[in-house]
This record gives structure tokens, sequence and C-alpha cells, in this order.
């Protein structure tokens, strides 16, 4: 085992210093848009690794504030392939998704030590999570919401896909892998496998997206997607992020039937992403007084982990950490 660090925190431990149910933080894309950051771009929020650093930085202070256990990293559309296209060397890349981890932990260690002179505080000190977007985030078409990767892409295109980005994250060394947005089977097959091959000893999440409430956006159902990663012991927390919140009740009752892991939900506000438009389309949009009861809801449904994706923002998380914890922060 070697050293044991002296923060060394468990997922286990956060669900459990947080009274059972940990908060996630909420939309980092759209938290950077509020501060004036402009993602209109194939790298999406990533972009703002190369342009403005200490912006990625702001949002994860702001989610901390709010309340959040758990932050997770900038580099959710970061990927070899998008920077190699923006004119960057393989080696800048990988500097860039290292960066988006020390970002996270800078902001994470700052704010702990910043609270030391008030010890009365209720703030947990915060794990951070390196996201892994989908395949389908760095296609920027959308197709995270689709599962519509096409006949040529398999398992091992995936892998292959997945494996220097996941290496180059595991060894800036987060709390934990974010696998975010998955949309179908084939994609969740991937990244266990890598998760084995690679034998990463951090542990992972895997959250898939949902548009209908019932399965994965690939038309696959939740069984079978849950088959693959029930069998690893890598993954700790399965569950949905970005869906709209008032699909997500049912989707962990039917997480519990499927599933012994602990269940994690981080819906967005309700708007839809026009993946070729670029933008949100208005629906029926969900705010800070809906999630403050969801998040009741969701946790006495069986979810261990409740946060926001996109669109929703820092009030939000401090209105589901408020309800959660039975406290003002
Ligand atoms: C979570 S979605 C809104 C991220 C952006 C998308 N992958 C795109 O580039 O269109
Ligand atoms: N972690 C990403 C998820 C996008 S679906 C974000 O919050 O920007
Ligand atoms: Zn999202």
């Amino acid at each position: 085992m070697g050293l044991k660090k002296a923060f060394t925190s468990s997922l286990e431990d956060v669900i459990e210093k947080a009274g059972g149910c940990a908060v996630v933080d909420g939309g980092f894309a759209t938290q950077l848009e509020r501060h004036g950051a402009a993602i209109n771009d194939p790298l999406w929020s990533a972009v703002c690794l190369i342009k403005q650093p200490d912006l990625i930085k702001r949002v994860h202070l702001d989610y901390l504030e709010a309340g959040a256990d758990i932050l997770i990293t900038s580099s959710y559309q970061a990927t070899i392939p998008g920077f190699l296209s923006r004119g960057l060397s393989i080696e800048q890349g990988e500097l860039l998704l290292k960066k988006s981890v020390k970002l996270a932990v800078e902001a994470r260690n700052s704010f702990w030590d910043a609270l030391k002179v008030t010890p009365d505080h209720r703030y947990n000190r915060a794990l951070v999570a390196a996201s892994i977007g989908s395949y389908g985030a760095y296609l920027a078409d959308g197709s995270e919401y689709s599962g519509c990767y096409g006949p040529r892409v398999d398992v091992d295109k995936l892998k292959d896909f997945h494996r220097r980005r996941l290496q180059v994250l595991v060894e800036a060394g987060p709390d934990l892998l974010a696998f975010e947005t998955i949309p179908n089977k084939l994609e969740a097959q991937a990244c266990v496998e890598l998760l084995e091959e690679q034998n990463v000893q951090i542990p992972s999440w895997i959250c898939f997206s949902s548009v209908d409430g019932e399965n994965a956006p690939s038309g696959e159902g939740f069984k079978e997607c849950l088959e693959v990663i029930n069998k690893s012991n890598k993954i700790h927390a399965v569950g949905i992020n970005c869906t709209p919140p008032h699909l997500i009740q049912s989707l962990i009752c039917k997480f519990k039937e499927l599933t012994s892991k602990a269940i994690i939900v981080y819906p967005n506000s309700g708007e839809i992403w026009d993946g070729k438009a670029k933008r949100w389309l208005p629906a029926k949009c969900f705010d800070d007084e809906n999630f403050e009861c969801f998040a009741t809801i969701w946790r006495d449904s069986g979810a261990k982990l409740i946060g926001g994706c996109c669109r929703t923002t820092p009030s939000t998380v401090q209105a589901i950490s408020k309800v959660l914890k039975g406290q003002s922060q």
C-alpha cells in the first residue's frame, strides 16, 4: 500500500460525512458562461483550459462555497485529438488534461485551508472527480444524448479513444474518476474494460444520460447496460447525469432494482441541448425550489450522491446542500 496520504478519503467516507447523501457540484460549463466565458467551440468548456484557467478555478470555488462535497474537473470535452485539431502537440494536450485536475485540487485545497480560521464551519473537505466525457461529447454533435455512434464504432475504437486521456488523468492524481453522459452499453463496456486493463486504483462512477426516463439514449435498457458495470469492483457508483429532473425519481427506483452500487444523480435544468445549433432549447425548466424538493425525494428513493448538471448553478447546489444537510452554509 505504501504511505497513506493524510487526507486519503473514499467516496464512501464522503457520503458518510455528508450524513448519508453527498452533494456533487453543478453545471460547470454553465457557471463558466455566467462568468463571461465563450464556449461555443468544439472543445466546449475545455477551451477555457487553454484560454482562461483562472476562471476554471473561480467556478470550482463558487461550487465549494455553495456546499459541494465533490468537484468535477473541466476535462469533460478535453481530449488529445480535440487539442491536436487546435494545433497543439500531444505533450501540450496532456499538460492541459493534468491542469484540469490541478486547478480543481488547488481550489479545493485553498478553500479548505481558508476554513481553518473558522473551526465551526459545516463544510466537508471536497473530493476531486476527473471528468471523462463520452465519445459523443468529443464528437460535439449532441450524440451523448442519442447514443448513435454509427456502425463503425466498436468497443476497441471506444477503448482507444478513452485510453490515453484516462492514463493522463489518473497520473494527475484525482480522488475519483467521473465517466459522464454515457449514452449506450458499448461505451459503458469500453470504460469498464479499460479500468481493468489499466488496473486503475482510483474509484470511478459511471453516469448515463437518458431522454425518455426509461432507457439509455441508444434505446438499450439499463438492465443490460448495468450488467457489465455490476461485475466491476472499480466502479463505486452508477447513475444518471444531464437528464431532466422529472425523469430522475423513476430512474433511481429502476437502478435500485438493478444494482447494489451507490446511486448518483445530477440532472440538468430540464432544458434540451440542440447539438446542431449548439444551444439550449427552452423546455420545462426546473428552478432551485424544485431541486430542493426533488433532492429530498431522490435521497429518500435511495440516491447517495446528488448534484446538478448543465444549466444548474451554485445556487442550485446551495439549495441541494441546504436541504440534504439541514443547514444553510
Ligand atoms: C453536455 S453537452 C451540452 C456538451 C456540448 C456538446 N458535446 C457539444 O459540443 O455540442
Ligand atoms: N461536467 C460537465 C458535464 C456536462 S454534461 C459540466 O458540468 O460541464
Ligand atoms: Zn450536463
